[in-house]
């Protein structure tokens, strides 16, 4: 029998030498993998104490990387736990998207200065 662990006993293990997470409702604990994944550590660290099904399965892991997931699993999710709610990671999402906003109004102004000067020519 794995050991049963609720979605908010998951969730404390989110730092860097501490990291769970959860692929298809089963928990890994990957702390001393991080340093080693291919990917990066930040790619995962990202999904600390959250479920990572969707990340991990949208690269296309291969066939070792599912056998060394495998050996680094330490118990299954109590699916009837509450679920906990994260703060969206989303610093610097925050600042691409202001970014995306000043090009815009840029473009405005330009846009503008270009009709003005057709119009008068
Ligand atoms: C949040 C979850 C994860 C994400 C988003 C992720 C992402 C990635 C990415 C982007 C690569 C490609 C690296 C490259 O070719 O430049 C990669 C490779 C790899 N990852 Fe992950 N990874 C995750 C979790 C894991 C976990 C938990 C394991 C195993 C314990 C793992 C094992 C591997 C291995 C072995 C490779 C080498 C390529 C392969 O054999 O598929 N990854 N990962």
């Amino acid at each position: 029998m794995s050991t049963v662990y609720t979605y908010q006993e998951i969730a404390e293990h989110n730092s860097p030498k501490d990291t769970w997470i959860i692929i298809d409702d089963k928990v890994y604990d990957v702390s001393k993998f991080l340093d080693e994944h291919p990917g990066g550590d930040e790619i995962i660290f990202d999904q600390a104490g959250r479920d990572a099904t969707e990340y991990f399965v949208d690269i296309g892991h291969s066939d070792d990387a599912l056998k060394l997931l495998k050996s680094k699993c330490i118990g299954k999710v109590d699916v009837t736990s509450e679920k906990v709610i994260f703060e969206p990671k989303v610093e610097e999402k925050t600042e691409g998207n202001q970014g995306n906003g000043q090009l815009a109004v840029i473009v405005a102004i330009l846009c503008f200065i270009v009709g003005y000067y057709f119009l008068n020519e």
